[in-house]
Formats: structure tokens, C-alpha cells, sequence
């Protein structure tokens, strides 16, 4: 479970609260205006940054001082993240160890985890021959290697097309089914919300808020999302 407890983060003028908690294998939208703090919010769960005060906790133990790479957490962007001189098969076995030493049943998790994301017998490529759905693919079979418990998207599929993006949003579906992972997933397509989240959060004028029922909040507009909307 995470818990946002009264966490505020400020910096140069720019504020962001949060108060509320996202239960365990939940997948959680969050959504509102360019500059409200959407990549801010998952970027001080990440450990980037740190609250200005209160608490971020997971399953009841507070995150502060916890360095990024020590926490719960896989993070994915737009980009991927994956390393254009390593081969697939090496970008997916980061997940399991950084210094790539990986065992004969390492490899077979590795080439397991290709097989889940439908990119069997990739593994020797190198990114740069991969298409971007197959790119993202990747990058979420290392994700699913390293088998945190909390998952941050952060518009990971901006870039593809949408029937790509669609297959993307249910393969990620799929797999925090399978893992019983948690996902915040930041995105500008109210299609995306509805598509995977329960429930959203909309960050809006420097507030977080509770998340509530996508549909509902969709259908019955608060102002500030009226706003981003165009309605
Ligand atoms: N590296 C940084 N240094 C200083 N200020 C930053 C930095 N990154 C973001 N900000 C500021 O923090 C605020 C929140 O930005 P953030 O990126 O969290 O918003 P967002 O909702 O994710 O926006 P977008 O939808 O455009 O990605 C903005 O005022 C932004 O200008």
C-alpha cells in the first residue's frame, strides 16, 4: 500500500500536496494540465525527489532516505530507457543484475520474460532494430524481471500510434494482473484512464487529489479538468 501522508513538495514557487493512498495491486490514473506536477508526484515516490514534508510510505514504512535504486519501485518513460549498445537480451537482464553476470536459469528468466511480452527471439538485437512498440516491450520485460511491487508509468506510449498504444496499455493490464504489481500511470489521453484505471488522480492546481472513479470523474468534470479538456 502507499500512503501520500500530508506530503507537500515545493520548490521555486511551484507546490504540490498529496493526501491519500493507493491500495495494493491497484491501477491508478493520473492525469491533469501540463505544469501541474503529475511527473513531480511519481518522481518523489521514485526517490528523485524528496517531500518538503510529510511522508511517503510504503506498506506503512516511510520511504525518506531510501535511495531510488533501494526502493520498491520500476519507473518507465517515454523513452524506454534502454541501452542503444547492449543487446535486448542484456537490456532485459539488467532487471535481474546490473553487472549483467547472469546464470543459465537467469537467461532462461530473461528469455522467458521476451517470450511474455511476444518478443521471442529478439534478444540478440539491438534497439535501434526494433520498432517503438517492440522498444516498449522490452523495456517492460525488464520491468517485469525486476519484480517491484510498485510500478510508475510516465506516458510511456505517448509516441506510438493508437492501436499500438492500445495493445501496449493491455499488455501492462496483463502483466499487473500476473504480478499483482501496483500502477500510477501519468498520461494526457483520458482513452488511456478509462482504458486501465479504476481510479484517477487529478493533479491540479498544486493539489494531488484523492483518486475517484474514472468513469464518474469523466463523465462529471470538475472545473480544473473541465479546463484541460477543452470543455
Ligand atoms: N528539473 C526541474 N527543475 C525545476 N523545475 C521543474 C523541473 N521539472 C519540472 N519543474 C517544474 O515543476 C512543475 C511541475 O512539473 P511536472 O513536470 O511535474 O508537471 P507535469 O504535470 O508532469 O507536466 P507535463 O504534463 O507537461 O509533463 C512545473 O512548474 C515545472 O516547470
Amino acid at each position: 500500500m502507499l500512503t501520500f501522508e500530508d506530503m507537500h513538495y515545493t520548490q521555486d514557487g511551484f507546490s504540490l500536496h498529496a493526501d491519500f493512498t493507493v491500495q495494493d495491486g491497484e491501477m491508478l490514473a493520473v492525469i491533469g494540465p501540463s505544469g501541474g506536477g503529475k511527473s513531480t508526484l511519481l518522481n518523489v515516490v521514485a526517490g528523485f525527489l524528496e517531500p518538503t514534508s510529510g511522508r511517503v510510505l510504503w506498506d506503512g514504512r516511510d520511504l525518506a532516505g531510501t535511495a531510488p535504486g533501494k526502493r520498491p519501485v520500476s519507473i518507465l518513460f517515454q523513452d524506454n530507457n534502454l541501452f542503444p549498445h547492449m543487446t535486448v537480451a542484456q537490456n532485459v537482464g539488467l532487471g535481474l543484475r546490473p553487472d549483467l553476470r547472469l546464470s543459465g536459469q537467469q537467461m532462461a528468466q530473461v528469455e522467458a520474460a521476451l517470450e511474455r511480452v511476444g518478443l521471442a527471439g529478439y534478444g540478440r538485437r539491438k534497439p535501434a532494430a526494433l520498432s517503438g512498440g517492440q522498444a516498449s516491450r522490452v523495456a517492460l520485460a525488464r520491468m517485469l524481471l525486476r519484480g517491484n511491487p510498485l510500478v510508475l508509468l510516465d506516458e510511456p506510449f505517448a509516441a506510438l500510434g493508437p492501436a499500438l498504444k492500445v495493445e501496449m496499455l493491455d499488455l501492462v493490464r496483463d502483466l499487473m494482473g500476473e504480478t499483482g504489481a501496483t500502477l500510477m500511470m501519468v498520461s494526457h489521453d483520458p482513452e488511456d484512464a478509462k482504458r486501465i484505471a479504476q481510479r484517477t488522480v487529478l493533479v491540479a492546481d498544486g493539489e494531488a487529489q484523492a483518486p475517484v472513479d474514472t468513469a464518474g470523474i469523466f463523465a462529471n468534470p470538475p472545473e480544473a479538468l473541465q479546463t484541460y479538456l477543452g470543455k
